[in-house]
């Protein structure tokens, strides 16, 4: 029996991360956080001193860099060349440059191996990014898009940097569009729902009723998953 997968895509800060984790920790699931694993590249790529917006130099540079992604819902953990980039990976600057190393396709081809190589290995799992439902995983049982209004996502990450003032709330909202462009514009496996993917809106649901939504499709979506009901 090939491991179970929950597939979790859309646009950036729609709650991806959190939804995954949480539904990983109810159902005894492993989680991969792929947004994680091209972040750790780029910073990786900025580190040797790459021009993000040169392809070629991107792929020449990614060629050779070891990524390892733990894979705890309560503890994930990543690392690229063997350090720690949990914290790095996060930062203004590396946010702004992942979007360009994204589309680089040899840079895809690499981490999508490697993704794949970590749901073979799992014993079921909730992997969350861009292109798990339409390139990673596309025979997984259930496949989500999550989808919640710029200005909400704007406001929830703003709140989780402790930083609500109304410019970095505005900041932070052109970014999320910022990136959103470039990953849905890119020719490489852009950020897409699959055709099969149910679409959640949770723009006015509490983080705590998207978990319990979405494991309650999951119950039907692959009977065999077990999990504690709320
Ligand atoms: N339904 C929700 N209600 C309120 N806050 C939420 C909800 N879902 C997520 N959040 C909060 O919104 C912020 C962004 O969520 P999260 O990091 O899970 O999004 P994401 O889609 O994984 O983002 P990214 O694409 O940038 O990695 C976090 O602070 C999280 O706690
Ligand atoms: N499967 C994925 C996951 C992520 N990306 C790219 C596009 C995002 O802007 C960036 C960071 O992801 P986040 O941490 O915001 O989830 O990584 C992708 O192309 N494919």
């Amino acid at each position: 029996m090939p491991p179970a997968v929950i597939a979790l895509d859309g646009p950036s800060g729609s709650g991806k991360s959190s939804t995954a984790r949480g539904v990983a920790t109810r159902l005894g699931l492993a989680y991969l956080d792929t947004g994680a694993m091209y972040r750790a590249m780029t910073w990786a790529v900025l580190e040797r001193g790459v021009d993000v917006e040169d392809a070629a130099a991107v792929a020449a540079a990614a060629a050779d860099v070891v990524i390892v992604s733990g894979t705890d819902p309560q503890a994930p953990t990543i690392e690229a060349d063997g350090v720690d980039v949990s914290g790095p990976i996060r930062s203004q600057r590396v946010t702004d440059a992942v979007s360009q190393v994204s589309r680089v396709p040899e840079v895809r081809q690499r981490l999508v191996d490697l993704q794949r190589d970590i749901i073979a290995a799992s014993d079921g799992i909730v992997l969350e990014g861009r292109d798990i439902g339409t390139v990673v995983a596309p025979d997984a049982p259930l496949k989500l898009y999550l989808v919640a209004d710029t200005a909400a996502r704007a406001a929830r990450r703003a709140a989780e940097e402790g930083r609500s003032e109304a410019a970095h709330v505005e900041a932070t909202a052109a970014s999320l569009q910022r990136r959103d462009a470039i990953d849905s514009s890119r020719t490489a496996s852009p950020l897409a729902k699959a055709a099969d993917a149910l679409e959640l809106d949770t723009t006015h649901l509490t983080l705590d009723e998207v978990v319990d939504e979405v494991v309650r499709l999951a119950a039907k979506a692959v009977p065999d998953l077990g999990g504690s009901t709320p």
